[in-house]
């Protein structure tokens, strides 16, 4: 028996982005070439894209991991590396994806919907690129960046406008193929089907789809006989049309009670509230009741036996035979029916798309947290620049070293370092991958620490003191001198005598802070 697939979880890898080139540009009598390395290539992204062709999600069950192309290097010459090729992987529609924990991430619906699973890494640039006014020949380049990895669980809810919802062998696969062009597989044997088959049904003007749910059994909402695989299916679904075999052979089995069984496997399942169609409950849809196999006389007979009383109960029934293809006119018209109903009730049954999450992290900005970890405090500096900014350095080179230390305190991050309190040689730890710094702060001088950047309290102008206030400080001074004076002349009587005593107070000393070297 082939495998249950419609619930797969996929790895995806991004391509790696190319690193960039450091390459000066070489020539006869030209000496000072200039930079001339090219930049890396991006990686390719893993795409996933709606394709009306695909029905299954059996290809990433067989091969879960995928995993775009890197882009090269760049080269001298000012060559640029090549871009990897993205991955798209074509999905059937009714595709959700969520995240390893669940969340929905996207809800692909509708042909042409794509999801970038993961995205591949950037390339880095190359030194020609790097160069500018003030770094005329940049001896380093920038690294690519690593491309996104990312687990996402695929999980396909057919998008149809009529389920078929019923027992094993009751015929809905039959159904599905004598209403429309689609051709399913038929046995007489029960799960024969195991994905939806999805068909085309034409009525008069009216167009609808119509998808055969793999059978239910009895306990099918608790996950019996994969039945919450199989009922997720029905989610979407405008108009519910039970079939109901009245050929049965088996035991405690007649119409009513099959229905009975159904209609309590569809009321105990929840279906989730967040996608595309799934808001009313099963129950609260149209339903329309389809008693098939009337071609065999037994049949025939229990149909129109139980006929009244399941119209007293408020259903509306076609009795109908695929096999003779008596009643599948009437049926097909009534749900042309239902459907145009259920189309106007919700202008639109089938949203085209609904991406419920946008796309991670604001690329602005950043934040400084101050932390206390085993061994002491450390401030951790998380946001997409400063992140992305560390993985494209090479440490192993000074002037790239430079350049981001440059980039950062660009962007503002020293300063928020300071305003967190940071002082040079702490520890400072940039992303959550947990790139550890000793923080030396660009300028090493004392002003600096003690103002922000740009600002330098040395190149504040003192404010002119008034004249009242430099008369009151002139004669503070003249009187700390005779009370200085005072006191040595009396220490003098007393015949002590020190040399530090002798300079009491420095009247040349300036308002300002001296210039003492500080530089
Ligand atoms: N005599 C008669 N047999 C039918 C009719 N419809 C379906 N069958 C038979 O019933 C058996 C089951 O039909 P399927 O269409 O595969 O049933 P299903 O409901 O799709 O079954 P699962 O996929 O297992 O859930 C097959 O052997 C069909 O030939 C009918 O109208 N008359
Ligand atoms: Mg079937």
């Amino acid at each position: 028996m082939a495998s249950f697939v419609d619930r797969v979880t996929l790895h995806a890898v991004g391509g790696d982005g190319g690193n960039g080139c450091v390459s000066v540009h070489r020539e006869k009598f030209k000496p000072l070439g200039g930079p001339d390395g090219g930049n890396g290539g991006d990686g390719g992204a893993v795409i996933l894209a709606v394709d009306p062709q695909v029905t299954t999600l059996l290809d990433y069950h067989h091969r879960p991991h995928r995993s775009a192309r890197s882009g090269t290097q760049g080269k001298g010459d000012l060559r640029h590396g090549k871009g990897g090729d993205d991955v798209v992987l074509p999905v059937p529609s009714g595709t959700v994806v969520r995240a390893a924990d669940g969340e929905i991430l996207a809800d692909l619906v509708g042909p042409g919907e794509t999801f970038v699973v993961a995205s591949g890494g950037r390339g880095g640039l190359g030194n020609a690129a790097l160069a500018s006014q003030r770094r005329k020949a940049p001896g380093f380049a920038l690294l690519g960046e690593p491309g996104e990895e990312r687990d996402i669980v695929l999980e396909l809810k057919s998008v149809a406008d009529v389920a078929l919802v019923g027992y094993p062998s009751a015929g809905k696969s039959s159904l599905v193929a004598a209403m429309s062009a689609a051709r399913p597989k038929i046995a007489d044997y029960p799960f024969t089907t195991l994905t939806p088959n999805l068909g085309v049904v034409e009525a008069g003007s009216e167009r609808f789809t119509v998808a055969d749910v793999p059978g239910l059994i009895p306990g099918a909402s608790e996950g019996r006989g994969l039945g919450l695989e199989f009922l997720r299916h029905i989610e979407r679904c405008a108009v519910i049309v039970h079939v109901i075999d009245c050929a049965t052979l088996e035991p405690r089995r007649d119409p009513l009670t099959d229905l009975d069984v159904i209609l309590a496997e569809l009321a105990a399942y929840a279906p989730d509230l967040d996608i595309a169609g799934g808001r009313t409950p099963l129950l609260e849809r149209p339903q329309l009741i389809a008693l098939n196999k009337i071609d065999v006389p037994e049949a025939r007979e229990l149909a129109e036996l139980v006929r009244p009383e399941l119209e007293e109960r408020g259903y509306r029934v076609v009795e109908i035979s695929t096999a003779s293809h008596e009643g599948l006119r009437s049926l097909s018209f009534a749900l042309a029916e239902l459907v145009t109903q259920a189309r106007a009730a919700e202008p639109t049954p089938v949203p085209a798309r609904a991406v419920l999450r946008p796309r991670a992290i604001g690329e602005r900005d950043f934040t400084v947290t101050r932390r206390g970890g085993s061994d002491g405090p450390y401030y951790e500096v998380l946001g997409g620049k400063p992140e992305r900014w560390v993985r494209q350095t090479d440490f192993t080179n000074d002037e790239a070293v430079g350049y981001l230390a440059d980039r950062l305190a660009r962007l503002g991050v020293e300063d928020e370092l300071l305003k967190a309190g940071a002082i040079a040689g702490d520890t400072v730890v940039i992303g959550t991958d947990g790139v550890v710094f000793d923080w030396e702060p660009t300028m090493m001088t004392g002003p600096e620490l003690l103002a922000p950047r740009g600002t330098d309290v040395r190149m504040d102008e003192p404010r002119r003191r008034s004249r009242r206030e430099r008369r009151e400080a002139f004669h503070e001074r003249m009187d700390a001198k005779s009370a200085a004076r005072e006191e040595l002349w009396t220490d003098r009587e007393r015949g002590v005598w020190t040399d530090s005593a002798a300079e009491p107070v420095d009247e040349t000393a300036p308002a300002d802070p001296p210039d003492d070297g500080a530089r």
